[in-house]
């Protein structure tokens, strides 16, 4: 079995040190912020003026340009947009980026896909949690963690597995576990997984549930709940328990469908399918396709974004979730609607 780390393991003196500047406020950065804040480390924020600039401010921290940020730090963690680090890296972080200081990264994309070359005399690293940034903040708060990789791309320092051990901890991430993998590793697998499975793979399922039900004349609050809000709670149980752990808990009437008939719907074909998604990501079509949306403004992000939000049941589920304020906790209402908007 794989070496995973957790937080006995770890000795984190070696980031004790060091100033680490957060670049960006987002999913991820808000979370790293916070959480090594209050593991104990000094952590300065970088960004541009705007919304996620008040909010650093307000949550008390000192926030300053990207390039100050990025100067008066040791370790220097990117967590931008994938799509618009190449030029912040570019213009604010290159040019402070001094031999011996570490960059790192929590997805390896912009590095593996040759969009970001760092110079040979800096420590190169990543650490990956395994979950969305929101749930790396609230977990943490709740005294767990979400699970992370952490990889070394150059080691000029001799220290960067350590830096990477230490902040994973300081994140939360070895209350869950820690692994050592690969930039390249990382990128595929990160890549797959939000296309085929978590992301694409569940929103397609979720969709399609929805449809066959209410194109063959059945409600749409029941088919709402019955193909999304009910995931989470069968999520939560594999989550808990494995596969083995749902099905304790589902009626066998339930297994014996599970057994049956899941097959015929994710069978040898949608596997096919899957490798060929793999192949892609693997070969570096994806990463063009990406890139070069980016560069053409996103015309097709934005198309297929504007039409999924209009889907019924999107807009069964905004009526649904009003009636049941529970199941919201970070994300505000308006920061939905705001999100949906653009
Ligand atoms: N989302 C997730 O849970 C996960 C993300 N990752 C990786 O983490 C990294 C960050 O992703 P994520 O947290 O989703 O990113 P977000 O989209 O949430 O990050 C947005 C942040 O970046 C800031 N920003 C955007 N453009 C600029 C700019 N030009 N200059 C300065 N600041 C800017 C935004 O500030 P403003 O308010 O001014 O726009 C905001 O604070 C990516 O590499 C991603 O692949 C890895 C694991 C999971
Ligand atoms: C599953 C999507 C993810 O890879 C993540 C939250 O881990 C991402 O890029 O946001
Ligand atoms: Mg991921
Ligand atoms: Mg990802």
């Amino acid at each position: 079995m794989a070496k995973v780390y957790y937080d006995s393991d770890i000795q984190d003196e070696v980031l004790r040190n060091k100033k680490i500047a957060i670049i960006g406020y987002g999913s991820q950065g808000h979370a790293h912020a916070q959480n090594l804040r209050e593991s104990g480390f000094d952590v300065v924020v970088g960004l541009r003026k705007g919304k996620s600039w008040e909010q650093a401010e307000q949550d008390g921290f000192a926030v300053k340009s990207v390039k100050e940020a990025s100067e008066e730090a040791d370790v220097i963690m990117v967590l931008l947009p994938d799509e618009r680090q190449t030029q912040v890296y570019k213009e604010e972080i290159e040019p402070v980026l001094y031999p011996g200081k570490a960059i790192a990264f929590a997805h390896g994309f912009n590095v593996h896909f040759n969009q970001i070359v760092p110079p040979e005399n800096v420590d190169v690293f990543l650490v990956a949690p395994k979950g969305p940034g929101h749930l790396v903040r609230r977990t943490y708060v709740e005294g767990a963690g979400v699970p992370a990789l952490i990889g070394i791309y150059q080691d000029v320092t001799g220290e960067a597995k350590d830096v990477a051990l230490a902040y994973s901890k300081g994140i939360g991430g070895s209350r869950a576990g820690v692994l050592e993998t690969t930039f390249k590793e990382e990128t595929e697998t990160d890549l797959f997984g939000e296309q085929a499975v978590l992301c694409g793979g569940l929103t397609s399922l979720i969709k399609a549930g929805f449809e066959t039900l209410t194109e063959a004349g059945y409600q749409p609050e029941v088919a709402y709940f019955e193909c999304l809000h009910e995931m989470k709670l069968i999520v939560d149980l594999v989550y808990e328990g494995g596969l083995k752990g749902m099905r304790y808990s589902i009626s066998d009437t339930a297994q014996w469908g599970d057994f049956v008939s899941g097959p015929r719907v994710v069978n040898e074909d949608t596997k096919k399918r899957m490798g060929e998604l793999l192949k892609e990501i693997q070969s570096g079509q994806f990463a063009k396709g990406w890139v070069l949306e980016n560069q053409a403004n996103r015309p097709v992000f934005n198309a297929i974004n504007a039409s999924e939000n209009q889907h019924p049941i999107e807009v069964v589920g905004e009526e649904l979730r009003k009636l049941m304020p529970f199941v919201k906790k970070e994300k505000k209402e308006e920061e939905v609607a705001a999100y949906a908007k653009n």
